[in-house]
């Protein structure tokens, strides 16, 4: 199972989207707090969404609490913990995912802040391709490439 985490989202659709993706792909979704939206908001529920589609979805109140959320006898792997950024300089391309493997995506309008997006490694920054002078992809756009590659390298485990 993989982890996707967004810090502080912003646009209810977006996030709609992405609890229908990891419903659909076994993902488990963090959502870091603060919101831009309640989660009752009219919009999410026009992504069409059910009930069991929010079952694997946890929310944490600050990124520490996310940190600490995971339980001892499964520890958080910070090796193996990923930072989504239009910053990073790691390439796409290069990489082998696991399962267990932890997505970390920035918010709509801000993306990561600077301090926590530095505490990641190097090597841990990845950057989608784009074509020259263009800013970004759609944070929804985004989850789904990396989800779907990461599944794909590991033989859509558990998908039919
Ligand atoms: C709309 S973007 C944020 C744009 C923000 N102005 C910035 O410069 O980071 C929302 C999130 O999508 C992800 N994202 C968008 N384009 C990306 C890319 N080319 N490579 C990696 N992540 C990307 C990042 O996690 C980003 O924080």
């Amino acid at each position: 199972m993989f982890h996707v985490v967004l810090v502080e989202p912003e646009i209810p659709p977006n996030t709609g989207n992405i609890i229908r993706l990891c419903a659909n792909t076994g993902a488990q979704l963090h959502l870091v707090e603060p919101l831009g939206f309640p989660l009752d908001d009219a919009k999410m529920r026009r992504a069409g969404l059910d009930y069991h589609d929010y079952a694997e979805m946890k929310v944490h109140a600050n990124w520490q609490a996310f940190l600490d959320s995971f339980p001892p006898e499964q520890p958080l792997n910070t090796e193996r913990m990923f930072a989504l950024t239009t910053h990073g300089s790691t390439p796409f391309a290069s990489m082998v995912f696991q399962p267990g493997d932890v997505f970390v995506f920035g918010s709509e309008t801000r993306g990561l802040e600077t301090s926590l997006r530095e505490s990641f490694p190097p090597s841990q920054r990845i950057r989608l391709p784009m074509r020259p002078d263009n800013r970004s992809l759609n944070l929804s756009n985004t989850v789904a490439v990396v989800v779907y590659e990461a599944w794909r390298q590991n033989g859509f485990a558990g998908g039919q």
